[in-house]
């Protein structure tokens, strides 16, 4: 039995090469075979590339090849999972924190940024650790200098751990290059460009977030999630051990913690109250461009296919409640003319909003179809008034995205209840975010399933894959977990979801997601 599962896992890896080579032919330029991008080589999404490599890496985004791609990440971990001895397995998955701090030191030390200019043959550690130094800053989301007694020998120590995890590549002893990989960490800016950061900056004020200035996101996102003060993240709640949350995080003292967040940094404002801090001025930018880095969480452009968009009228008004920059509500207001979008967040983000955009999105703000309100979304919903269609009472979307997974169930209630009070019948709400699958289905889940792997089970019933694609899928569930670290929230199953929804009075009609995705578009429309 069990041989026939290792081959049938086998065969799903094989089979599912098959898919992304068919396609990968399909599109190749007329006599050209188009090849399958190599680990081995870096690619530096702001550099400049032939349109056969652009074309190679955007087909992973294409719907087939990326089902095919989770089909491939499921399979090998469940091979590798029954094969590798207990031992091991167990050991690497409980240490796999080294792993996440080593990358968020990758980013942190901007070692990505000196082994672009170092070019393919690499860099020895002692000359990594020069510019290392030379470029390290004293800012509250870097590690203090006391801190960090960083040798040749430590730091060879860390590439290789990250090279032998196929981040990297360690080209000849202790001289190490970008691989495809890491490169994808890759801000684009240039060593002077980071030294310029600095020097326009006094000692005790520099700015590394600047850093992360028109970016895609990518560098800051892991900041933000890797940042050394986040050790908590590994935690679930402490009620999940069965005591209350207070007597497990108040140390003894008088002051109740409502989060493991609160805790660590002894604060009783939420999270973003916490992030508007003055000392936290870098960490907040460097929020707001993380966001923008969580649509690789997505198919790229997946707002634009969550929703039918060409379907509402024109002047229809997309209203991105807790929108932060914008990113969503720019994409749609983009490839959608006849579509008005006002991004709403607290003022201190809006103030800033729009400096975030570079000319390619002048147009939009000049013309004022992408706008943004201060507004707080615990309060009731007012009115819009705008300069080409007047006063707004009734929008025709509005969209939550990555909102949910911030808030406990009670005050995703409020923030529910609020749009529903400002509902017309025809307004919809979108939520984007996780929508987390049981890792087990009913065999009337798999009769219902359409097969196309868009709805659950992602597989059919004689796969040997978990219906929730497994380890493929496994961003979702380690984003649960932090979510409940920082918020005391988390991710929502699609029931979880649908009751939360109906508690303030809105429905689920629909439900879009890619083929073995996780992520997922969620409809819902007034009860
Ligand atoms: C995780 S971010 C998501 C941003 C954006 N929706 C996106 O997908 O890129 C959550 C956003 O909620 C905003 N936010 C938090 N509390 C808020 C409140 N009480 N009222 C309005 N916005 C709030 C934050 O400032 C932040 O921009």
């Amino acid at each position: 039995m069990t041989f026939a599962t290792l081959r049938a896992l086998h065969a799903v890896i094989g089979t599912a090469i098959d898919d992304i080579e068919r396609v990968y032919i399909e599109r190749s330029p007329q006599g050209d075979t188009l090849e399958y991008p190599s680990l081995d080589e870096p690619y530096y999404h702001t550099a400049q590339h032939t349109p056969e490599e652009e074309l190679a890496e955007a087909l992973k985004d294409d719907p087939a090849v990326a089902a095919a791609s989770k089909r491939i990440v499921a399979a090998c971990a469940q091979l590798s999972t029954t094969v590798n001895k207990p031992w091991f397995r167990l050991m690497e998955d409980v240490m796999w924190a080294q792993f996440s701090s080593a990358i968020g030191f990758l980013e942190a030390a901007n070692i990505v940024e000196i082994l672009r200019e170092a070019g393919p043959g690499g860099l020895h550690v002692q000359e990594i650790l020069r510019l290392v130094l030379e470029l390290r800053t004293n800012s509250k989301t870097a590690a203090p200098p006391e801190t960090v007694p960083l040798t040749p020998v430590h730091l060879s120590h860390i590439l290789r751990l990250l090279a032998t995890g196929h981040y990297l590549c360690e080209v000849t002893p202790d001289v190490f290059a970008n691989n495809r990989a890491s490169s994808y960490i890759d801000s684009g800016k240039t060593l002077s460009q980071l030294r310029q950061d600095r020097r326009l900056t006094t000692l005790t004020t520099s700015r590394p977030e600047k850093k992360y200035n028109n970016t895609d996101g990518v560098a800051a996102y892991v900041g933000v999630i890797a940042d050394t003060d986040f050790d908590y993240r590994a935690q679930p709640p402490p009620e999940l051990f069965g005591q209350p949350a207070e007597d497990a995080v108040n140390g003894g003292g008088n002051t109740p913690y409502a989060t493991l967040f609160n805790f660590t940094f002894n604060t009783q404002l939420d999270f973003f109250s916490w992030l508007e801090l003055p000392e936290n001025e870098g960490r907040l930018m460097r929020f707001g461009h993380a966001m923008a880095g969580s649509g690789q969480c997505e198919a790229k452009d997946a707002v634009l296919q969550g929703f039918s968009w060409e379907e509402l009228p024109q002047g229809a008004v997309l209203v991105d409640v807790g929108g932060g920059i914008g990113s969503q509500a720019m994409l749609v207001a983009q490839t959608h003319p006849h579509i008005h979008a006002v991004v709403e967040d607290r003022e201190q983000v809006v103030s800033t909003a729009a400096s975030a955009w570079g000319p390619q999105y002048a147009h939009l703000l000049e013309s004022g179809r992408v706008s943004w309100r201060t507004r707080d979304f615990f309060q009731a919903w007012s009115p819009l008034d705008l300069p080409d269609l007047g006063l707004v009472d009734v929008p025709a979307v509005f969209l939550l995205r990555l909102v949910m997974h911030d808030w406990k169930d009670e005050d995703c209630n409020r923030i529910l209840t609020r749009l529903r009070a400002a509902a017309g019948p025809d307004t919809k709400l979108l939520i984007g975010d996780m929508l987390l699958q049981h890792a087990c289905a009913t065999d009337a889940e798999y009769a219902a399933a359409d097969g196309s792997g868009a709805t659950f089970p992602f597989v059919t019933k004689d796969s040997p894959l978990m219906p929730n694609l497994g380890v493929a899928n496994i961003l979702g569930y380690f984003m649960d977990l932090f979510m409940m670290g920082v918020f005391d929230a988390k991710e929502r199953t699609a029931n979880e979801m649908a009751a939360l929804t109906l508690s303030a009075g809105w429905k689920i009609v629909e439900v879009r997601r890619a083929p073995g995705s996780i992520w997922a578009y969620t409809t819902a429309v007034p009860v």
